[in-house]
């Protein structure tokens, strides 16, 4: 075994290098369903890169087969999935050689790896499993009892598996000398009726986990590649002094180095590095991701060559050129059918002898492979499949420009025009469900770039100059700007746009940003979508957008949430703030198609006073599929809702049992007990990794307060913080209060007046300083109300307005949760104030400067400004009623416009971290007046005169 596992290849010639000093840490994860993916791997790494989500737990090596303390049972079978190139073989290579050399695992005294393309070439003879073990392992002869010894079999690469694992049906076997078909015994081994003891670990793509019946499996976990550390230590290990050159260039460009997430891709980054380092001084290195597989290509021809021809460096010698034609021909054939393995019988068809076969996985070691069936088929691999992606991509460029024919539509063409395939290539890349050819369109428009095809001279026929391309860029933003496309399309015609070196959409982004606006423009789906783009190509770790920051107006907000959605879908993303945002359900339905996706990470949702009165949740569509988070939040204006439906949590809490999410903010919604009852079946499941959770203000009454306290007391949850201020948790909160040890608790302020709904409840009553008010305005005798008058006289004060603007301010500055009403005519601001504002001057203007915050209405238009930036909201009116919700705590100010009926309708919410008192203040012009609604004795609004 030592002889066996202790070397690995290391580069492209075939040389070997001692597994342990290539060997690089990998991250495995713990938990997961198991899932049917449909995802390319790729496209699934590239979703995966990043920042590993944080409550994930992670798992050594060593520690896979030690048992949980908590729970009696051990562990007999280890599922580990990851995707194509993940690293699992060589993990399990690793294993085996730590423990046939005494590093790790001395407790196990056998250990049998095996593969399934081993087993497969086996799928016909019959074997006692003595049998098997006898034909592997030689020292392993004269063995036959193992009831005392603490075994371990490996099956690496259920995937492969081509044997007929049928669970339901194979028949009981428990004695290890009896001869049966292959199948029938792995079954048995697998379920633990034959050798019960024994311990596996069974390695699979994630495609094919679902094979093994849950109740077999004691763990899952999953190897997720390299994170950004370990990716740094692999190009260490290889490129040794050349490594901070080599790292800082791959960090460089943003898609190679998300895609080294994947060891087998940091393999062809280095192979294609190594070549280029050696070769030149200062070379020019791969900038996309098609020219890193030509080089590749390139780098291979070359080892081809120096071994043929004696050392000359031909770059394309005739044989060379063939190989590539053919392998090239069955990668898109067999690409067509979506077929990863192959056999002589396909091979054959491809006009391929398997005497040549042999010669050429003998040569292109590491681009094509031949597995050594024992006596049986042998079967034929690329590497990876974006490596027969590649070559199935060069094929079909290579026959449409040297003979017309265009294979996607099987047509021929006499007048070779790029655009006329490419076309094709993109619509037919757009009709697939699963985004099948997303990646072969890339390296298709990718090999129409010149640079590359001088790369490829000799091998390709030169199709023009990049100016022919213009047609197909120009088809490709045009379709980025149809409806009905999905985020993941739109984002890979983004990458299709890069890979054909336009970058031209993702410049006007760019710009955009800088001038730190995305509201004013009216920005195109197509502009949108290359947003996406940037956010997931940033050089920094996207980990959290700051949508405030670039003063988004509501239909920005929502042309944001498509790109949200694919970011969602296509990042780890791990923390969205949406709160005090009217997302609406056509933005709510984009960005659901992000959450619902498998790869999204989301930690963290904040809905903060989102208005969610209602949380609907789908059943999940898709299976087996994980979903971290499947939430359709309806929004509606004003706070009155409808509670939770309970038909509608169930799911929920099924959610919450199936994520990774550590804090969710659902505070100043309308969730009532029945909603918190239903969450918390959710919470006590042993998945849920919620660590907060805010409730402030969710009308939580005894019955939701106990669910809780029941929740909190059990062991498998993992709360650590829960808010539940401005509830009416009644008796229950004693039951609370005893748990604080486990999980600091927020309780106060509580009371049953607390249960209204809306944010009415926390109405304040103030009135206006006289001593403040500009010698234009005149306060009523009860200081409730100001209008704009002739010029009185009035008393010098410090605290007075003087010079150009009208203004007043409260006598009593609020901090926490406050909410008052206005009813205002003419032109006014409606505002708030640190009470140090200057009292003079252009810098005393109410929401001109960094200590106030105003809501103007002028002509029936709203805008609101702080710091003199002013965003315009919309025409409504020129009278009525304004609330203004001031949750200091929590950072928020919030403006509505109330209308007759008492409904609330969300204007704007400014965020910002309020230091100090805030004074409500009002500035006014000419013909205008302010009235403070006393919401205790006020009359309904319609039965006054003027409304
Ligand atoms: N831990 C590691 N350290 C260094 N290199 C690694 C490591 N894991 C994998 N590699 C590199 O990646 C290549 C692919 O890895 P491996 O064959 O283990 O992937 P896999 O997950 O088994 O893929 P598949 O599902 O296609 O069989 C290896 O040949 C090796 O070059």
């Amino acid at each position: 075994m030592q002889q066996k596992f202790s070397l690995v290849f290391k580069d492209v010639a075939g040389d070997s290098a001692p597994l342990t000093q290539i060997y690089t840490d990998l991250y495995i994860t713990e938990g997961g369903a198991l899932e049917v993916n449909q995802e390319h791997e790729v496209r699934h790494m590239e979703t995966a890169s990043r920042t590993p989500a944080a409550p994930e737990t992670t798992i050594t090596c060593e520690d896979l087969f030690k048992s949980d303390p908590r729970s009696p049972e051990p562990i007999r079978l280890v599922l580990t999935k990851g995707v194509a190139g993940v690293g699992k073989t060589v993990l399990t290579q690793k294993f085996s050689l730590d423990w046939a050399e005494g590093r790790a695992n001395q407790d196990l005294q056998l250990l049998f790896p095996f593969t399934f393309r081993q087993l497969n070439a086996l799928r016909d003879t019959q074997f006692s499993l003595v049998g098997l073990l006898h034909h592997f392992f030689s020292p392993s002869k004269g063995l036959c009892s193992f009831h005392q010894l603490q075994v371990l079999f490996i099956l690496d690469g259920l995937d492969e598996c081509r044997l007929a694992l049928d669970f339901s049906r194979t028949w009981i076997l428990t004695d290890p000398t009896e001869t049966v078909s292959l199948h029938v015994l792995l079954v048995n081994l697998i379920r633990g009726s034959l050798l019960p003891s024994a311990r596996l670990w069974i390695t699979t793509r994630p495609a094919a986990a679902n094979q093994i019946p849950a109740e077999c499996i004691s763990i899952v976990t999953e190897v997720r590649g390299f994170t950004d550390p370990q990716k740094k230590q692999y190009f260490r290990t290889r490129f040794r002094d050349q490594s901070t050159a080599v790292i800082s260039h791959i960090k460089s460009i943003r898609s190679l180095y998300i895609m080294c997430h994947l060891p087998v891709f940091c393999w062809i980054l280095s192979t294609v590095l190594q070549k280029l380092l050696e070769q030149t001084e200062g070379p020019e290195l791969p900038q996309t991701l098609t020219q890193m597989y030509v080089h590749f290509l390139v780098v291979q021809a070359k080892v081809q060559n120096i071994k043929n021809h004696q050392g000359a460096e031909l770059h394309w010698a005739p044989e060379t050129r063939e190989m590539v034609r053919s392998l090239g021909k069955l990668a898109f054939e067999q690409l067509q059918k979506g077929n990863l393995n192959f056999y002589e019988s396909d091979l054959s068809e491809c006009g391929l002898d398997t005497a040549v076969a042999s010669m050429y996985s003998g040569v292109f070691t590491r681009v094509f492979r031949e597995e050594a069936g024992l006596y049986q088929d042998k079967v034929y691999c690329f590497i990876h499949l974006s490596v027969q992606e590649f070559l199935a991509a060069l094929h079909v460029h290579h026959t449409f420009f040297s003979s017309g024919r265009n294979l996607l539509e099987q047509k021929l063409h006499f007048k070779r025009k790029p655009e006329v395939l490419h076309r094709s290539a993109v619509d037919q890349a757009l009709q697939s469900q699963t985004g099948h050819l997303d990646l072969f369109l890339r390296f298709l428009l990718g090999l129409s770039v010149s640079t590359n095809q001088r790369l490829l001279q000799g091998l390709l026929t030169q199709t023009g100059s990049d100016r022919t391309n213009q047609e197909t860029i120009k088809y490709i933003k045009q379709k980025l700007n149809e409806k009905g496309l999905s985020a993941e399309r739109k984002l890979n015609l983004l990458h299709c746009l890069n890979e054909m070196n336009d970058l031209s959409l993702v410049k006007e982004i760019q710009k955009n940003l800088r001038g730190g606006r995305l509201s004013k423009r009216n920005m195109s789906p197509a502009q949108w979508s290359a947003l996406s783009f940037l956010l997931l190509s940033s050089d920094s770790d996207l980990e959290e957008f700051d949508l405030r920051k670039y003063q988004a107006s509501e239909t920005a907000f929502l042309g944001l949430c498509g790109p949200l959605a694919s970011v969602l879908s296509s990042s780890s993303l791990t923390h969205l703030d949406l709160s005090h945002n009217d997302l609406q359900d056509s933005g709510v339905e984009l960005l659901c198609d992000g959450l619902k996706s498998a790869p999204c990470r989301l930690l963290t949702l904040s809905c903060h006073n989102c208005c969610l009165n209602e949380l609907h949740l789908e059943p999940n569509t898709m299976g087996d599929v994980t979903l971290p988070l499947s939430t359709s939040l309806y929004t509606v204006y004003g706070l009155i809702g409808c509670g939770l439906s309970p038909h509608s949590c169930g799911p929920l809490a099924s959610v919450l049992s199936s994520s990774g999410l550590t804090r969710l903010d659902l505070s100043h919604n309308y969730l009532q007990d029945s909603g918190v009852e239903l969450l918390c079946c959710g919470l006590k499941s042993a998945i849920c990794r919620l660590e907060t959770l805010r409730l402030s203000g969710c009308l939580v009454s005894e019955r939701g307060g106990a669910a809780l306290a029941s929740t909190l007391s059990s062991t498998s949850s993992h709360l650590r913080e829960l808010d539940l201020s401005y509830n009416h948790p009644g008796p229950s909160a004693e039951l609370l209060t005893a748990l604080r040890e486990l999980c600091p608790l927020l309780l106060d302020p509580a009371g049953e007046h607390w249960l209204v709904p809306g944010p009415r409840k926390y109405s304040c009553e103030f009135s206006l300083d006289p001593n403040t008010a500009h010698k234009y305005l005149l306060l009523s005798e009860d200081n409730l109300t100001v209008t704009f008058v002739k010029e009185q006289q009035y008393p010098d004060h410090e605290d007075r307005f003087t010079g150009m603007y009208s203004q007043v301010l409260s006598c009593t500055g609020l901090r926490g949760r406050c909410y008052w009403e206005v009813d205002w005519n003419g032109e006014v601001s409606i505002a708030v104030s640190y009470r140090k504002i200057r009292r003079s001057g252009i810098e005393c203007r109410l929401g001109n400067n960094d200590q106030s915050w105003s809501l103007t209405i002028c002509d029936g238009m709203y805008s609101v400004c702080h710091n003199g930036k002013q965003t315009c909201i919309g025409l409504f009116s020129s009278s009525g009623r304004v609330g203004v919700f001031l949750d200091s705590e929590a950072g928020a100010l919030s403006f509505y416009k109330v209308f007759s009926y008492g409904k609330l309708f969300h204007l704007h919410t400014f965020c910002s971290s309020f230091s100090e008192p805030l004074f409500p203040g009002f500035r006014l012009w000419p013909d205008s007046e302010v009235t403070l609604v006393n919401l205790n004795t006020q009359r309904p609004l319609e039965d006054r005169p003027g409304h």
